[in-house]
């Protein structure tokens, strides 16, 4: 018992994670988001999310609160009224805009996981892929392969002719 908790022990204290606002066409969707908590626990794993109740981001951050870990949503102030985005487990922080809401996930966090989302969630994404690639920071990305993530960054990927890898960005 005690060998597989540490073998459990991430070097990670604390994941973003970017995801669907709204719940997705496949219940497979779903059922990730909360393994994906449930796993974050398992590991001791903090969450830091972009707040709210809906959708997959619902999801994966009341599993991580039911599980006993922290959990951050950083949501700006006109996200904030509560038919937007539901009420927010956790600890709530507000910020300015949706520029500072990036830059606040991606300083309180040590890597990143996309699961399938919308434009928001591979806007985020992108972003964090492109500061790595700039330097800005040498945070992991990781992007379970999962079809409709997936899809959408292969497209980019071919459009603009870089190696299609989606386990690591680098
Ligand atoms: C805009 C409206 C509701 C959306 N409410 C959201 N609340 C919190 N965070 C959100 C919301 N919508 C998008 N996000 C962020 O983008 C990612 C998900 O976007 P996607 O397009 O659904 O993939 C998510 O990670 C959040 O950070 C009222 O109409």
């Amino acid at each position: 018992m005690e060998i597989e908790s540490e073998m459990k022990q991430s070097r990670f204290g604390r994941i973003c994670v970017f995801c669907g606002s709204s719940q997705g066409k496949k219940t497979s969707y779903q059922d990730a988001a909360i393994e994906l908590g449930k796993e974050l626990v398992s590991r001791n794993i903090d969450l830091v999310y972009g707040g709210g109740s809906i959708g997959l981001m619902g999801l994966v951050s009341q599993a991580v609160h039911d599980g006993g870990r922290h959990v951050i949503g950083v949501i700006p102030k006109t996200l904030m009224p509560r038919e937007l985005t539901g009420e927010t487990v956790g600890e709530v922080k507000a910020v300015a805009d949706m520029h500072q809401r990036k830059a606040e996930m991606a300083r309180h966090s040590d890597a990143f996981i996309a699961l399938p989302g919308g434009y928001g969630t591979l806007e985020e994404l992108l972003e964090v892929i492109t500061w790595a690639q700039l330097g800005i920071h040498d945070k992991p990305e990781y992007v379970p392969c999962h079809e409709s993530v997936a899809s959408k960054l292969s497209w980019e990927t071919e459009q603009l002719g870089y190696p299609q890898t989606y386990g690591i960005s680098r």
